[in-house]
């Protein structure tokens, strides 16, 4: 079995840029490709902004970031990933968006043990495999943001996914990242956003029904139940639109309404008040 040495990450947004600089912390040769080049130098300044934190909260060397940084190259052509040994899949979510990217890569990478991995919050990997002709070598391997902080990984096998893929997917994550596995069912949501995204969605209502201010809903879980940042700030982090396409795919799935997007939050992504990354969102990040 070939050793993992050469990552491709598909999309360089908040996740991708951060896998790909974990990746590359590792010690691994890592391909980025984002759609076109303005979003590809966006995902290069990301992660260089990021390695730069690193070094100056003393985590990193100046010699480390630079290692980091020989290893990183970026593309726009897909094409470029044919000697990948796994790749991981962080582009929006949206699973005609995911499927393109997948039937993509079944076209164009060579090796017929490499890993095709999604980040994907809650799509059914299933149906990620199903868009290539090797759906036993297509598992979720799920993140957490910020990925240089958190150490949590979800892996989730389908029902065709091979033992051998979880196994190396599990090797990848645990030995080369130093990161902790859970694993779960091929289900929308998985474990973490099953529980997570309820918790937010239930915020947002709060909020919407004039219950409490953000402020005050965040203060009381952050002060009140020492979670390190409150859910409508964390929902800020994730992303509105991220959130939203997450509870419709969950929504899809199990038709509970607990699932189901409140409109405040529709309007917030009609309005492009995306959360952190646009500037505003609940709060504002502006000045
Ligand atoms: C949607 C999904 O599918 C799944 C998900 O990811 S759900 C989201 C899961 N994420 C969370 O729940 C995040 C909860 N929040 C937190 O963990 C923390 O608030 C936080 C790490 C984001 C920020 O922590 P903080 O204490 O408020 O801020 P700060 O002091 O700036 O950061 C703490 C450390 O994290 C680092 N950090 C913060 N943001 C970072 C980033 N984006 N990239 C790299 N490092 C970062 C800081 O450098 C700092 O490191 P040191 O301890 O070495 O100084
Ligand atoms: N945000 C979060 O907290 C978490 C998100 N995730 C998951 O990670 C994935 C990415 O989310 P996130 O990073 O937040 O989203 P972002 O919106 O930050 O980034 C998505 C990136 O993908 C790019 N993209 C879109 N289509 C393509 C394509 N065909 N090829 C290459 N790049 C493309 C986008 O470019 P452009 O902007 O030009 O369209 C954008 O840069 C999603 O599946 C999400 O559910 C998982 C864990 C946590």
């Amino acid at each position: 079995m070939t050793e993992i040495r050469r990552v491709g990450v598909v999309g360089a947004g908040l996740m991708g840029s951060g896998i790909a600089e974990v990746s590359a912390r590792a010690g691994l040769d890592v391909l980025v490709s984002e759609a076109n080049a303005g979003a590809m130098e966006a995902g290069r300044e990301r992660i260089t902004k990021s390695l730069a934190r690193g070094v100056r909260n003393g985590k990193l060397s100046a010699e480390d970031r630079d290692a980091a940084m020989e290893r990183l190259s970026f593309t726009t052509d897909l094409g470029e990933f044919a000697d990948r040994d796994l790749i991981v899949e962080a582009v929006a979510e949206n699973e005609q968006v995911k499927t393109e990217v997948f039937a993509t890569l079944d076209k164009v990478v060579t090796s017929r043990e490499a890993i095709f991995a999604s980040n994907t919050s809650s799509i059914p990997i299933m149906k990620l495999g199903m868009a290539t002709g090797r759906p036993d070598q297509v598992i979720g391997i799920h993140f957490f943001n910020p990925v240089p902080v958190l150490k949590l990984v979800e892996l989730v096998p389908s029902l065709l996914t091979s033992e051998q893929t979880s196994l190396r997917a599990r090797g990848f994550v645990t030995g080369t990242l130093r990161k902790e596995v859970i694993t779960s069912t091929d289900r929308a949501g998985f474990v973490v956003n099953a529980l997570l995204i309820p918790y937010l969605l239930s915020a947002i209502r709060m909020m919407e029904s004039g219950f409490a201010s953000a402020a005050d809903i965040d203060n009381g879980m952050v002060l009140g139940c020492a979670h390190p940042m409150g859910p409508l700030q964390l929902t800020d982090l994730i992303g509105l639109d991220t959130t939203k396409a997450i509870a419709e795919s969950m929504y899809e799935e199990f038709k509970e309404p607990l699932y189901s997007p409140p409109p405040l939050l529709l309007r917030m992504v009609d309005a492009g008040l995306l959360g952190k990354k646009t500037g505003r969102g609940f709060y504002d990040y502006s000045a």
